[in-house]
């Protein structure tokens, strides 16, 4: 790879081009398909005027980026961060078209964003952007064009909000304009865990792939958020030991496990994890670096770079967050032979039950939490038999092989719809 500065190193967009480049080349991908895949198709700026609880007015930048609809409707969720940038919202609207396509679902892949600090905002400030952001940008969305969900930040009653603002505008209730919603309003079983749980599957099934043991196995997670909470929970239960949890404000260490169910708890009366007393306190860099056999990144992109890659000890990385690793660390872990299960396939729980909201609220007969679950489980066993068998056949790694595996298909379908002929 041609040297780059770290600041080109984590730009997610960045990040994203050079692995599909990279895939694209091995695949001898089409010239004319490359033109078509390397863009988004279509990148909506909207500029959301908000009325805040003192009477000003602010102004707010949001992003809705629909990377790909060969295989279906944009999907994907929206994300609430003073961070974001419409060139990490490119990235994530790629990575949801390459998502679907590994986990073999029909859909596109799409991604939005509003620069904004919600953690410094009222309900109804949250709830007033959110509206406006929806008739924004409600000509593009739809169940048959794009379907947003949550991410970073957005939750249940964000997207309870969305719903209702398109139904409003459409005349008619449509609950399948969104997905992650409150089950008393079309939302699935299963769906607000469902993230963690696939890492939890793809975890086991990595165990078994490498001939390692679940139970005491040592996990080290970076966010105690949706994903890395309920990973944690559910991965507690099926043995494995969660050893320190890396939180934006500091980390837990303990060697003998962390109560997870007790930390849940704490945290919900106490807002933060730090003060635990089942834990040591930790720097939450260094646990990312400790001794361990698997470690999660699960908060946010670029925490394993050129400055850290050669340093981690984990034997698996498995990534819950989106784009944690940057193009150059992924040669580092190469070198050092740790094996990634990447994000496209081990976050894609989520997105694959949220497909299972949309079918259940296109056919309005909704599954109970074992239905859910079971298929959950069969698509992500799957997929990730698909993947490393495909990295053995072609001698790349894995995330290489989910590239590949999702371009073709995406390559395929395009073909087949006849858009390139
Ligand atoms: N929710 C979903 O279904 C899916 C989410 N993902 C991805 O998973 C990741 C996490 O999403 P989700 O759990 O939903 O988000 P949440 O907002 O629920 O949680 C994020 C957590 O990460 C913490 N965090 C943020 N930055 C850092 C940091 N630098 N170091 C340590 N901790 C940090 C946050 O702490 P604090 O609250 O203090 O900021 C928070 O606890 C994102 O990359 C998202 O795109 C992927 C697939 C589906
Ligand atoms: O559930 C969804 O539709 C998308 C979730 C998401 O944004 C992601 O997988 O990154």
């Amino acid at each position: 790879m041609a040297t780059i500065t770290l600041e080109q190193e984590i730009n997610p967009w960045e990040a994203q081009a050079a692995r599909f480049d990279y895939a694209a080349r091995k695949l001898n991908l089409d010239e004319g398909i490359w033109k078509i895949l390397r863009y988004p198709s279509r990148e909506i700026i909207v500029h959301i005027p908000v009325m805040m609880d003192d009477g000003h007015i602010e102004v707010f930048t949001g992003f809705r980026v629909q990377h790909s609809v060969a295989r279906g409707p944009g999907k994907g969720g929206i994300r609430y961060s003073p961070d974001v940038t419409l060139d990490e919202v490119r990235a994530l609207a790629s990575w949801m078209t390459w998502k679907c396509a590994v986990v073999n679902i029909p859909f596109g892949g799409a991604k939005g964003g509003i620069i904004c600090d919600p953690k410094h905002m009222s309900m109804g400030e949250i709830e007033r952007m959110t509206r406006r952001y929806t008739s924004d940008i409600i000509e593009f969305i739809g169940p048959e064009k794009d379907v947003p969900a949550p991410d970073v930040n957005t939750n249940d009653q964000v997207m309870a909000w969305i719903m209702d603002t398109y139904s409003m505008h459409m005349r008619q209730t449509v609950t399948a304009v969104v997905t992650g919603k409150p089950l008393s309003i079309g939302g699935s079983r299963g769906r607000t865990e469902a993230t963690g749980r696939g890492i939890a599957m793809v975890c086991d099934e990595a165990m078994r792939y490498l001939s390692m043991r679940q139970e005491g196995c040592r996990v080290v997670i970076q966010g105690f958020g949706n994903v890395g909470s309920n990973a944690a929970r559910l991965m507690t239960d099926r043995g494995y030991k969660i050893v320190g949890i890396a939180e934006q404000d500091g980390g837990l260490y303990n060697p003998n496990g962390i109560d997870v169910c007790a930390l849940l708890d704490y945290r919900e009366r106490n807002r933060t994890v730090l003060g635990f007393k089942g834990a040591e306190a930790a720097d939450s860099d260094q646990l990312l670096l400790s001794d361990c056999e698997i470690l999660i990144p699960a908060a946010t992109e670029n925490v394993i770079t050129s400055r850290n890659a050669d340093r981690i000890k984990a034997r698996i990385v498995c990534e819950g967050a989106n784009g944690p690793t940057t193009a150059v660390a992924d040669e580092i872990l190469a070198d050092k032979k740790i094996f990634i299960i990447p994000d496209i396939l081990a976050n894609a729980g989520g997105v694959t039950a949220s497909y299972f909201e949309w079918v259940q609220d296109r056919q309005g007969y909704f599954w109970n939490e074992a239905t859910v679950n079971e298929r959950l489980e069969a698509i992500l066993r799957e997929s990730f038999d698909d993947v490393v068998r495909y990295a053995e056949a072609h001698n790349v790694n894995n995330r290489i092989a989910a590239y590949m595996l999702a371009i073709d298909r995406v390559a395929f379908t395009i073909k087949q719809r006849g858009i390139y002929a």
